[in-house]
């Protein structure tokens, strides 16, 4: 058994800062929290000054291997954006390789802002999920459906198997969980939305899926089916099901008590929102009602980065200014939101919290730092003024993936080569 005790001057344990003490890890959980320790226990001691320690935090809508389209199309709306540029730049580039080595540069990044876990959804997941596993960091893979052909799969068939294929390969795997990806109301029908909804309950697996991004949306759905997409989810079952919305921005009121009502889960995207003039998720009301709300970045492509620590200050930020209430959505509440609420979302066991018994997945913030002295509350530092580059250390699952500043599992400057390598070509050959 492998015996680790790491020295933080403020460790957020039970969702409360405790002072000075030692977080002890056994193998892959957390043993507690002491004050004092017999270091003579111990296969390592880890003494971290200036230090603040809290749970790695989970990105809950991303599509990692978009990494690589990042800066490829700017500046547009959603439908121009995807129609345009990244489907025929998806369709052109996406293979197994590819994804892999766009991944393990998303991975660099996910571990350099703290995140532990991505829910992901895309094509070719099992590569995303070999990097993800080479890397040490937990992800919800998602295998991607549409209704209409592509060089993926053909009809709705091979969609779902190339999802079983994944299930029988990281059954055990203790990073992974597979996910099904149906991937918006404007391409995937009611009919092959209930086939998911049959596929996931049969295998318990996670839908995530687009909802309710841009108007356009809203009146596609309205124009095909009468109805806006929340009241077409509600019908096909996607509210009564496991499952994470992402984006939830255009929804009335009497919608938003709908989905309170049955405790939905949404991923709130807000920069890519901002940046694909889609609008803005009604997140205090939602709140309000019950929702439970947790954050994502969406694609580098469409955000442009999967720092997730910068979303949740700018989500904090934000919302305070749109309802014109500075007391809305507090440092605790969002940092709830991007550890527990989405742990919950994921319904992913044993995570999201520093507690005896939860997983050992946290990190740790250097304080010592001219922006974040001096400190009368950590949460608000976290928050409000810690950068992603602040964090030294990132531990999953027990392992110490990021040791002072050091990826551990992967080689960073080879992938950096590799990206270089990538968008040459794609540059050459657009
Ligand atoms: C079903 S696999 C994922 C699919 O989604 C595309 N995508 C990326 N970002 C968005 C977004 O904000 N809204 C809708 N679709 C998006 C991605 O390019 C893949 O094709
Ligand atoms: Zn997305």
């Amino acid at each position: 058994m492998s015996k680790i005790a790491i020295f933080g001057n403020y460790i957020y344990y039970d969702n409360k800062i405790v002072r000075d003490s030692y977080l002890l890890i056994e193998n892959e959980y957390i043993a507690g929290i002491e004050k004092n320790i017999n270091k003579n226990d111990y296969d390592e001691v880890i003494i971290k000054k200036d230090s603040a320690i809290f749970p790695g935090f989970i990105n809950t809508h991303t599509h990692l291997p978009m990494v690589y389209f990042r800066g490829l199309a700017d500046d547009l709306p959603l439908m121009d954006w995807l129609q345009k540029h990244i489907w025929p730049a998806e369709n052109k580039w996406l293979s197994d390789e590819f994804v892999y080595d766009a991944t393990l540069l998303a991975a660099c990044e996910l571990i350099r802002c703290g995140t532990i876990c991505a829910n992901d959804m895309y094509f070719y997941s099992k590569s995303i999920a070999d990097a993800l596993i080479k890397a040490g960091v937990k992800g919800v893979i998602g295998a991607g459906v549409l209704d209409f052909p592509t060089k993926f799969a053909k009809n709705l068939n091979e969609y779902l198997n190339n999802a079983e294929k994944l299930i029988d390969r990281y059954n055990d795997n203790p990073l992974i969980r597979v996910a099904i990806c149906p991937h918006a109301p404007y391409t995937v029908s009611p009919e092959s939305y209930k086939e998911c909804i049959k596929f996931a309950e049969k295998h318990n697996l996670l839908i995530h899926t687009h909802l309710a991004e841009t108007e356009w949306e809203i009146n596609e759905i309205k124009n095909k089916y009468g109805k806006s997409p929340i009241q077409l989810m509600n019908e096909v079952g996607m509210f009564d099901t496991k499952a994470i919305f992402a984006h939830m921005v255009h929804l009335n009121q009497n919608e938003i008590e709908l989905i309170g009502k049955k405790s939905v889960n949404i991923s709130h995207c807000l920069e890519s929102n901002f940046k694909l003039a889609s609008g803005f998720a009604p997140i205090k009301d939602m709140l309000e009602n019950g929702v439970n709300v947790t954050i994502g970045t969406d694609g580098a492509a469409s955000n442009n980065d999967l720092d997730i620590l910068a979303e949740t200050s700018t989500v904090a930020k934000f919302h305070k200014a749109f309802s014109k209430d500075a007391t809305a959505l507090n440092a605790e509440t969002v940092l709830k939101m991007l550890t527990r609420n989405a742990a919950k979302a994921l319904y992913l066991d044993k995570m999201g919290i520093i507690k005896k018994g939860y997983y050992a997945d946290f990190i740790v913030i250097d304080l010592n730092k001219p922006h974040l002295q001096p400190i009368y509350n950590p949460i608000s530092h976290l928050i409000y003024s810690t950068k992603s580059s602040d964090i030294t250390d990132v531990f999953i699952n027990g392992k110490h993936i990021l040791k002072d500043g050091i990826i551990t599992t992967i080689d960073e400057e080879e992938i950096l080569e590799k990206a270089k390598y990538w968008s040459n070509k794609i540059k050459n050959e657009n």
